[in-house]
């Protein structure tokens, strides 16, 4: 196809434009973070496929950046020689969205345009953010290993629609050029472009060059001014930012490698960088981000790091290099010992790269640690840190209590809770044990879909009036991941909702004594109960755990909640029928009315499906429930 042809934006795109150009204005200059990190990714990705096929090398086997700038015509460029795109790959990739997620971060915004500048700043606009300085990009470029004249200008005004073409283009690579809009005059100036580079770019591997400027004198009386050499100079360090010593680099050079690599325009929590030599060599650089991805519930989403060997740049996302659990942290691993052509499969299997996972793992443990420390100390400036990473990535650490078995105990002591005590999940189960009361023997919890219904259930009265601590879960992981939690520091977890009560010595002798009587005089009600809800509950019993509230479900020790039941099959997922056991108080009236009541049977179910509904089930036929209660008031 020679002939220039027009092509319509993906629905996505054409949105995320608009927005760019309407919202991002407060942070300009970061549309050059952007292009170079393309760039130097480009090169990457040249370098990687060159390994196999060094022909793609073709005459200029050195990778770098251009930038530059046409005062006249107003422009600025971004140039590389790195691998290119192909006709398709420019419409592909510069026409639509690829990243998971993009749908429901769209069905985010929410028109505000404050509120979406710092949305669309999580989810990263990456080229597009050219149009915040640009009125129209031109791309040309010609994907290395084509010929000459299979190259491809790609052109557009940011609106609806860009152009392809097909042209000739000798030299591999991609240039991107903006035509700069009236206010972005500034990008014009090599001392302003220079000061960029070296705020956000300093660190890429890759020389940046830019022409040098000469002082020219005035002639004829003019004044002197700067004019541009035919000469190029690098404006970077062009070292890779990991492969410099600890003490040479900034913490505001950490946080804009950070940026760069994950696209996040918010500063990262915290971060560790370390060699570590041995029998395994390798360099790791890990950084905690301060807010959670869009899709951070995909298990399978791509992984944060991205692996080089002897600072080649092998793959983004290699997901054997941490944990599924981790999958929020971002940063570089680069190894001296695997082979530069290590693939997925390879990586599975590979000893090295268990250890750097063991070793990765380890360390990013070690960071969160740290900030919970941090968060004891009411002098450090990290103190607020903490709370941060658990509101955002606490329910993903909860995965590694089934996922790492060597690491549970460290992971245990992360946990934190809201309980009967906190309305914030602040509590760790050491601050729990620390407070427990004298003859309480078991660390209790009761999940729930949500801490109001947690809060109101039936069966923390007990507690409540005995002052015991109950830790609210209501994290959907929770109680998969509690069930490979069964004790902290010696100390069992019991839920409340699962099995009899035993407060064991919690409860005193007069209590124990006036239950079993009760329990005792209730016998002929209890097998009319059970009789008559036979169909419903696996059992009727006499319980102590109530106070206020006349009945209550429970399950069995061991068996699945009603609550992991209802999930499992909201998921669409098969979940066995889970007949809870009715626990009734034998004190409060309206089971006491029970006993010789005319409306037995109708009092009996609705008993059982006020307990449901209590602890936010539904009865299985609701309008026989309302039935039944409209005849009792009638
Ligand atoms: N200089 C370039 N050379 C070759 N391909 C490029 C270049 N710039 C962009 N691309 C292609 O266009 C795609 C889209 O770029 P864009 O910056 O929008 O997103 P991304 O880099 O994939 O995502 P993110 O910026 O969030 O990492 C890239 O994935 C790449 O395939």
């Amino acid at each position: 196809m020679s002939q220039k042809q027009t092509l319509s934006f993906q629905a996505e795109v054409a949105q995320l434009l608009h927005l760019v150009t309407h919202s991002l204005y407060s942070n300009k200059e970061i549309f050059l973070r952007e292009l170079i990190s393309n760039a130097s990714d480009a090169c990457d990705k040249l370098r990687f496929e060159a390994l196999h096929h060094p022909e793609l090398y073709e005459d200029a086997p050195n990778l770098e950046v251009r930038v530059s700038f046409d005062k006249d015509a107003r422009t600025l460029t971004i140039a590389d020689n790195g691998i290119g795109l192909s006709q398709q790959e420019a419409i592909d990739n510069l026409g639509t969205i690829a990243k998971s997620g993009t749908r429901e971060f769209m069905s985010r915004l929410s028109g505000d345009q404050k509120a979406d500048a710092q949305l669309i700043g999580q989810f990263g606009v990456g080229f597009y953010s050219g149009f915040i300085v640009a009125d129209r990009i031109t791309v040309e470029s010609r994907r290395a290993g084509l010929k000459p004249e299979e190259g491809v200008r790609w052109v557009s005004g940011g609106a609806g629609d860009f152009e392809v073409e097909t042209i000739t283009r000798p030299q591999r690579g991609t240039s991107v050029t903006l035509h700069l809009r009236e206010d972005a005059s500034d990008y014009l100036s090599t001392w302003k472009i220079k000061s960029i580079i070296s705020k956000y770019s300093d660190h890429i591997q890759l020389p940046i060059l830019m022409r040098k400027e000469e002082w020219k004198e005035g002639e004829d009386g003019k004044p002197g001014e700067h004019v541009l050499s035919d000469e190029w100079e690098t404006v970077n360090q062009a070292t890779a930012l990991w492969t410099r010593a600890k003490k040479d680099i900034t913490p505001e050079q950490y946080q804009e490698f950070y940026k760069s690599i994950s696209h996040d325009y918010e500063e990262p929590l915290a971060w560790t960088h370390n060699r570590v030599e041995g029998s395994t060599e390798y360099t790791q650089l890990l950084f905690i981000p301060s807010h959670a991805p869009f899709d951070l519930w995909n298990r399978d989403k791509a992984a944060g790091v991205k692996l080089y060997v002897k600072r080649v740049f092998i793959m983004d996302d290699a997901e054997a290099l941490l944990p599924a659990y981790l999958r929020f942290v971002k940063g570089v691993v680069d190894s001296a010992d695997l082979p530069l052509n290590v693939s997925r499969e390879l990586l599975q299997e590979s000893r090295d790269v268990k250890a750097i996972r063991e070793g990765n793992t380890r360390r990013v443990l070690a960071m969160i640690e740290d900030l919970a420390k941090a968060e004891q100390d009411a002098e450090s400036a990290d103190k607020e840190k903490f709370a941060k990473f658990w509101a955002e990535f606490g329910a993903v650490l909860k995965e590694g209590l089934g996922e790492d078995f060597g690491n549970r105990e460290r992971i245990a002591k992360l946990l934190r809770f809201a309980s009967t005590q906190s309305d914030t999940a602040s509590v760790s189960l050491a601050a729990y044990k620390a407070r427990m009361k004298e003859g309480q023997e078991a660390i209790y919890y009761i999940t729930g879909d949500t801490q109001a219904a947690a809060a109101h259930s039936p069966q923390l009265e007990i507690f409540r009036k005995k002052g015991i601590e109950v830790l609210y879960m209501t994290d959907r992981v929770d109680e998969w991941a509690l069930s490979f939690l069964t004790e902290f520091e010696g100390t069992p977890l019991q839920s409340v909702a699962k099995g009899q009560v035993d407060l064991g010595k919690l409860q005193d002798e007069g209590e124990k004594k006036a239950a079993e009587k009760a329990a005792e005089s209730f016998k002929p009600v209890l097998a009319k109960l059970k009789e008559a809800l036979k169909d419903k509950a696996q059992d009727v019993r006499v319980t102590t755990r109530l106070v206020d509230s006349p009945a209550c479900l429970v399950v069995t020790e061991g068996g699945m909640s009603l609550q992991l039941a209802r999930l499992m099959k909201q998921a669409g997922q098969k979940a066995p029928d889970v007949k809870p056991v009715l626990e009734v108080n034998a004190s409060h009236p309206l089971v006491q009315k029970l006993d010789g009541s005319p409306a037995f049977n109708d009092l009996a179910h609705i008993l059982f499906d006020q307990a449901l509904l209590a602890e936010g089930g539904m009865p299985e036929d609701p309008a026989e429930y309302v039935k039944r209660v409209n005849a009792l008031l009638a």
